[in-house]
């Protein structure tokens, strides 16, 4: 990994938690309403989120105002380094992961695999204008999310941020996966690639 990676990383993570509690309050709410006005936001199946942790923008609002036919899911990390998703209700229990980030309590048999996401809301640290993703460094979603460089969505993955995390480019790695939308409390980016199945 590149020292610029790293340093552009340390950069925008102390951005975003530099975000006033007033300010990132009010960011959530505008953050629902753009995810939930998506062009492609499903009507039923199950949607993944993640727990904000880190300054990241919170996605409780978005998760309140769901339609009751979509389940709403959190990442768990899996010992072979892929992300397996958990229906997740308020209430329900939750134990913190090797990063301290809370996930469902549930046994591995019924934690579902990403390609059962039909959207998946993806946490980032950047991003640029043609939805490119600068994330934590673990490589968790390229290495879950990798079947999207083969294969069109479902699941449509998007990003969320603060405006404040929009960079100018961010160079792509080859096993980046490109987002199909990124949101922020600003507006909806819809890069021109998005949705368009890969050539064999
Ligand atoms: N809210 C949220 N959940 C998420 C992610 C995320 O970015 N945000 N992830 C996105 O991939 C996955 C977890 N990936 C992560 C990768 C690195 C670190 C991290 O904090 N690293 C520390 C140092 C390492 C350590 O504590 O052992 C750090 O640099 O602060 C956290 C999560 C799955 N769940
Ligand atoms: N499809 C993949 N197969 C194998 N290794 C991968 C794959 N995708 C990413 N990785 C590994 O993960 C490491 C971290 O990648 P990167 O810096 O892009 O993470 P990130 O997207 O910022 O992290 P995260 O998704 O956890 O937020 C890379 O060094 C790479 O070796």
């Amino acid at each position: 990994m590149s020292g610029d990676r790293d340093a552009l990383r340390r950069e925008l993570r102390q951005r975003r938690r530099a975000i006033p509690a007033a300010a990132r309050i009010a960011a959530a709410e505008r953050l629902a309403e753009q995810l939930l006005a998506l062009p492609f936001a499903p009507a039923s199946g199950h949607v993944a989120g993640y727990w904000a942790m880190d300054g990241e923008i919170a996605l409780h609002a978005w998760q309140l105002r769901l339609p009751p036919t979509l389940h709403y899911c959190l990442p768990v990390l899996g010992a072979d380094g892929q992300l397996r998703f958990a229906p997740w209700r308020r209430g329900d229990a939750l134990v913190g992961n090797r990063f301290g980030i809370p996930e469902p309590d549930v046994a591995a048999e019924s934690l579902l695999p990403a390609a059962a996401m039909a959207l998946v809301v993806v946490p980032l640290v950047g991003f640029d204008a043609r939805g490119q993703r600068l994330g934590m460094g673990g490589g968790w979603y390229d290495r879950s999310f990798a079947f999207r460089n083969r294969q069109g969505p479902p699941p449509w993955l998007v990003g969320a941020g603060f405006a404040a995390q929009q960079v100018q480019v961010l160079a792509a790695e080859s096993w980046d996966v490109a987002l199909d939308a990124v949101c922020s409390e600003q507006g909806t980016l819809l890069p021109a690639t998005a949705g368009t199945p890969v050539p064999p």
